[in-house]
């Protein structure tokens, strides 16, 4: 079970960007993180992540964050990824072993065996010996979904993997985070395509700098609370 409690940011010291948000995941599922612009959802990662400071914990079983880092794998929003890092795409998802090894050890025949499993289960076996940056944004993305893929992390966190990708990288993506909820992992996806959200996530976690509501997807994604979080953008997104 992962629990977040009472969560809350200031950036500036003054206003919060989240405040208070608190919910429970009672079992393994792909959780959707929704909301209108600058609501919070990425702060909220973050601090769930203890990469900002905040208040608040996330626990999982509960455990405090300190006993189970190595079970986080986080791809952070593509804006904030340098492409132009001179690496290639098997030494980029070689990187998602890391966690799990000393720093001086060196990866052994079977780790290069997992980064080539990771690639062929994103269809990006052929580009292995690529630099990243030849890549598309949506070939880049099934990368680093490659290296969560290797890290074996229970718990998944991608903030907007959808944004600017292809269709079937999209599809290939989420084919491989619905196997990954079957082995029983937790996966949170910041989302902020509406038309999705149906087909994509078991839960919601629907927020504008507070939590408006949290539960199951059929629950949640109705008009009225859709409403409470996004206000009149959802008159201009048209009858969701
Ligand atoms: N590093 C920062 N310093 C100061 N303010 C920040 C910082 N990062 C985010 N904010 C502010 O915090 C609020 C929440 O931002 P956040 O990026 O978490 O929202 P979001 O819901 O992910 O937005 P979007 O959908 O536009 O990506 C916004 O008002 C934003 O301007």
């Amino acid at each position: 079970m992962l629990e977040v409690q009472k969560m809350s940011v200031s950036y500036t010291g003054k206003q919060l960007a989240i405040e208070d948000v608190s919910f429970k995941i009672e079992q393994p599922g792909i959780i959707g993180v929704i909301g209108p612009n600058g609501a919070g959802k990425s702060t909220l990662l973050k601090a769930m992540l203890n990469l900002i400071s905040h208040q608040g914990e996330m626990t999982f079983n509960q455990k405090k964050l300190k006993h189970f880092q190595k079970e986080i794998a986080y791809v952070e929003q593509k804006s904030a990824v340098d492409y132009t890092f001179p690496i290639t795409v098997a030494e980029c998802v070689s990187l998602g072993l890391y966690p799990n090894k000393r720093f001086y050890q060196r990866l052994t025949k079977k780790d290069w065996q997992k980064v080539t499993q990771a690639l062929e289960a994103v269809d990006m076996l052929t580009f292995k010996n690529n630099q990243i940056g030849e890549l598309s944004g949506g070939q880049f993305q099934r990368v680093l979904i490659a290296r969560t893929l290797v890290q074996e992390a229970q718990l998944i966190f991608l903030d907007e993997p959808f944004v600017g990708i292809d269709v079937v990288s999209e599809e290939i993506i989420m084919e491989l985070l619905h196997q990954m909820k079957q082995q029983g992992k937790y996966i949170f996806i910041v989302h902020h395509d509406l038309s999705k959200v149906v087909d994509y996530f078991d839960q919601l976690v629907l927020m504008n700098r507070q939590l408006i509501a949290f539960g199951n997807t059929e629950e949640v994604f109705q008009p009225e609370i859709l409403a409470k979080a996004f206000g009149q953008q959802l008159i201009v997104l048209g009858g969701v």
